[in-house]
């Protein structure tokens, strides 16, 4: 290939909680959650990813930490462009000033509207994109996590993450059934925050609840006796204070968004044709992103559906892994714009 035809096609994984951008031949280059600091006086972009996580909570009046996406769609557009255009660069930054632009392939939840689509692609295009397309998220988290897509047998994902849960059913290069919800990681953590807030009058931040979830967290209700101590602040006094909450607790608190999602894929499945249904009951479901690793979630939903129940390999990374690895198919993606985003039905 000659210095003047190189591109780097580019997958880019814009999730609610982190953006991963994978490049062809190379993988993953970044890794980032999906934040973003403004100075509020003069509008410039103080810091993006971790640096502005970091921030969250702790910022002077003048700077606001935005997360521009909310529940896997775009709540702030210009602050999302300016985002993931940062993130190009980052992927591109040893990339030859005479690389041509690069077509990249976006991840978009596969309840998203048309206009909330447009809103992407254009962002993308904004970002540095000589071509954008669509991918559904749980269509490319199939892909990564190994599913036979193209293959006329069922396969069901179940993609966790921040903001949405999405679960599909998918066949021959299609989706054939799907479901998709704006319940995932972020409510696990904001019903975290109403229990210690109720229970013990204490506030606490996202970040101490997302580690309570993380390190004690589990699907099922136990008497386990395992305690994480905890900082916040006390309601009553206003001043800090340290308590212990145990991890039966939390898997208490953690009860309705984990029942939420097993409807959801029960729900899927009494939808899906029964030659599929068949071949999901032989293969298995599978769970995808950083919500699969909510311990005993497999074991839950498994014990409601009567199948049996697998996580993906490395589940935070199977979506940008997908939509890497569907750079292979660009054309095909070219000439069906609808290809693994709507159901073939629409
Ligand atoms: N070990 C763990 N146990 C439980 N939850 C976890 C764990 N690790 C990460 N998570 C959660 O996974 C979520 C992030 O997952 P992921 O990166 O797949 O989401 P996303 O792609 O950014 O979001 P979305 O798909 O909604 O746009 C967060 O809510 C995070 O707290």
């Amino acid at each position: 290939m000659g210095l003047f035809s190189l591109s780097q096609d580019l997958g880019i994984d814009l999730g609610t909680a982190n953006t991963l951008v994978f490049i062809k031949g190379k993988g993953i280059v970044v890794r980032e959650p999906s934040v973003v600091a403004i100075n509020k006086t003069t509008g410039d972009i103080e810091a993006v990813g971790s640096n502005a996580r970091n921030m969250i909570g702790r910022t002077p009046g003048n700077i606001q930490v935005i997360r521009p996406m909310k529940d896997g769609v775009i709540a702030d557009y210009d602050t999302t462009a300016s985002m993931m255009k940062y993130y190009i660069k980052l992927a591109q930054r040893n990339r030859s000033s005479f690389a041509k632009k690069p077509n990249v392939m976006v991840c978009v939840p596969s309840g998203i509207t048309m206009v909330e689509e447009r809103a992407v692609i254009d962002a993308a295009k904004h970002a540095g994109a000589k071509d954008a397309f669509p991918i559904a998220e749980p269509f490319a988290a199939a892909i990564g996590a190994g599913l036979p897509v193209w293959e006329p047998t069922g396969s069901m994902i179940v993609d966790i993450g921040g903001g949405t849960t999405e679960v599909a059913v998918i066949s021959l290069g299609g989706i054939v059934t799907s479901r998709s919800i704006r319940t995932a990681g972020d409510d696990m953590d904001e019903s975290i925050i109403q229990y210690v807030k109720r229970t013990y009058n204490l506030m606490i931040g996202e970040r101490t609840s997302e580690s309570l979830k993380v390190d004690i967290g589990s699907a099922i209700t136990s008497s386990e006796k395992e305690l994480m101590d905890i900082r916040g602040r006390d309601l009553l006094t206003g001043l800090p204070k340290t308590i212990s909450v145990s991890a039966s607790e939390i898997a208490s608190a953690l009860k309705d968004t984990v029942d939420s999602i097993v409807e959801a894929v029960k729900n899927t499945l009494e939808r899906t044709p029964p030659e599929l249904a068949a071949d999901i009951m032989d293969r298995g479901i599978v769970l995808s992103g950083g919500g699969a690793l909510l311990k005993d979630l497999d074991k839950v939903i498994s014990d409601d559906t009567k199948m049996p129940v697998f996580v993906a390999d490395e589940p935070l990374d199977s979506v940008a892994i997908g939509t890497g690895k569907s750079l292979e198919y660009i054309e095909h993606f070219r000439s069906h714009p609808n290809v693994g985003v709507r159901h073939l039905s629409d």
